[in-house]
């Protein structure tokens, strides 16, 4: 992140079922804006997949240290998905803004700025089961509870209690990864 340029700040979050591609399109968006965002590493209780490293994709961690930290307060939202525990720590969104430059003001500020929501939707179920299966990564268990959880957070997106303030479908990988970054970047770009 350049010091001399003023850099907007206000945190994204993206949410979408499991499978629904969050994880491509960041991989994406990262290799193509190097150094412009910084990630929070969530918490997780379950293990780490091929390839992923503690603290890089999530901090994993045990049930006890998980459970722990949530007795401390340290998470800003936290939940369990099937047999695992998730969760967003305070030092997590504390260490991007001390990673940026100038953004502690922002963080000091009294209005800091409320999050903008985007959700990644799946063209439907059918394809999400399929990326799920290619993804090869969950045992069959896994794949059924992450395709049960999908259909609630599919209907919270649309309930008019949801923050979200854009819904992208991820059918054609280019078209849905330019819907992305226009969001995420936009004027930016
Ligand atoms: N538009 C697309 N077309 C075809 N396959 C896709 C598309 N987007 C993502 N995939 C594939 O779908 C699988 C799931 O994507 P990904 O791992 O990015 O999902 P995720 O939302 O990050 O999941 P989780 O929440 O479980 O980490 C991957 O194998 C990915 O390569």
């Amino acid at each position: 992140m350049a010091p001399t340029t003023p850099a907007n700040t206000r945190p994204i979050v993206i949410s979408g079922p499991s499978g629904s591609g969050k994880s491509t399109m960041l991989n994406r968006l990262f290799k193509e804006y190097p150094g412009k965002f910084g990630f929070s590493v969530s918490h997780t209780t379950r293990s780490p997949r091929a390839g992923e490293e503690n603290g890089r994709e999530y901090h994993f961690v045990t049930k006890e240290e998980f459970l722990d930290l949530v007795e401390k307060k340290g998470f800003v939202e936290h939940a369990k998905f099937g047999s695992n525990y998730y969760g967003t720590s305070i030092k997590a969104i504390e260490d991007i803004i001390e990673k940026g430059q100038g953004v502690k003001q922002v963080a000091n500020h009294p209005t800091f700025p409320r999050p903008r929501f985007l959700f990644l939707s799946p063209p439907s179920k059918e394809i999400l089961e399929q990326r799920l299966r290619g993804r090869g990564t969950d045992k069959e268990e896994a794949i059924l509870e992450r395709l049960k959880q999908a259909e609630a957070e599919m209907d919270f997106a649309k309930s008019p209690d949801s923050p979200h303030e854009k819904i992208i479908v991820n059918d054609d990988l280019d078209k849905a990864y330019k819907e992305v970054k226009e969001f995420i970047v936009g004027a930016d770009s």
